[in-house]
């Protein structure tokens, strides 16, 4: 039976290398995927993991029809035998509904990758209709780490390495950034809820409060 699979995770858990490994294993065996993207970090109609592998993909639209996409490629003799849909959190819960019916009515795979949460650990729109339609939801098990060795569950948003809890729900960035960037840090909860990233933790830990103290 096929199925409408989320693979999710925090971000830097290895979700889009997971979805390149899908590809590369199907498109081996003479599959032919559609790979459909949104707001890729390595640019427009791409589809690329942080282990360096990229490839092209169908760049999703606000408003566009997956569902009618699909059927008017089939229709034009175009192939699909699977689908893949990378950075699925920012496709609106329409269009993951336009992907359950693919799964259900043109009777295609339909494999889709994102994180669950924003930065306010907050579910996404497209995320939660994810959870709510898919026929498995799968929690990546290469887990990222937070600065304290836990596993990590949380995405916080940082601006010079100071979590921030204000802001647009979709700003592209990584987990790599330059100190004065808008970026990222996957953190666990109990630092996530106490806002404190690695940067924050060095700093307290530095901080004269907690030096030991000295005689000269
Ligand atoms: N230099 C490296 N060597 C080995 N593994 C790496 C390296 N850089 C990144 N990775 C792996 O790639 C993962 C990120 O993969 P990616 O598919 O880009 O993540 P996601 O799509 O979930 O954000 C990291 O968690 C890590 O396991
Ligand atoms: C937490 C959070 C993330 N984003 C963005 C940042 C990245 O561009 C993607 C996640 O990509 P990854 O391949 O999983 O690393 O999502 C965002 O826009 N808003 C957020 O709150």
């Amino acid at each position: 039976m096929p199925e409408l699979v989320f693979f999710c995770g925090t971000m830097d858990c290895g979700k889009s290398t997971l979805a390149l490994q899908i590809e590369h294993n199907r498109s081996a065996r003479g599959l032919q995927g559609m790979i459909f993207s949104r707001d890729d970090r390595a640019g427009e109609g791409k589809l690329s993991s942080r282990l360096g592998l990229v490839t092209d993909a169908v760049e999703v639209g606000d408003g566009q029809d997956l569902y009618g996409y699909l059927v008017d490629h089939l229709s034009q003799g175009g192939r699909a035998d699977y689908v893949i849909a990378d950075e699925a959190q920012f496709l609106a819960p329409e269009q993951i509904d336009q992907l359950a019916r693919v799964v259900d009515d043109l009777s295609l795979d339909v494999y889709a990758f994102g994180i669950t949460t924003d930065f306010r650990s907050k579910l996404f729109p497209g995320s939660q209709r994810l959870v709510e339609l898919a026929d498995r939801v799968e929690v990546l098990q290469v887990e990222a780490l937070c600065w304290c060795g836990a596993r990590a569950t949380h995405n916080a948003r940082t601006i010079g390495g100071v979590m921030v809890v204000e802001g647009a729900q979709v700003v592209v960035g990584d987990v790599t950034h330059a100190p004065d960037e808008v970026g990222y840090e996957v953190l666990c909860r109990r630092h996530h809820r106490r806002r404190m990233t690695a940067a924050t933790a060095r700093a307290a830990a530095l901080s004269p409060d907690v030096l030991p103290m000295t005689s000269a």
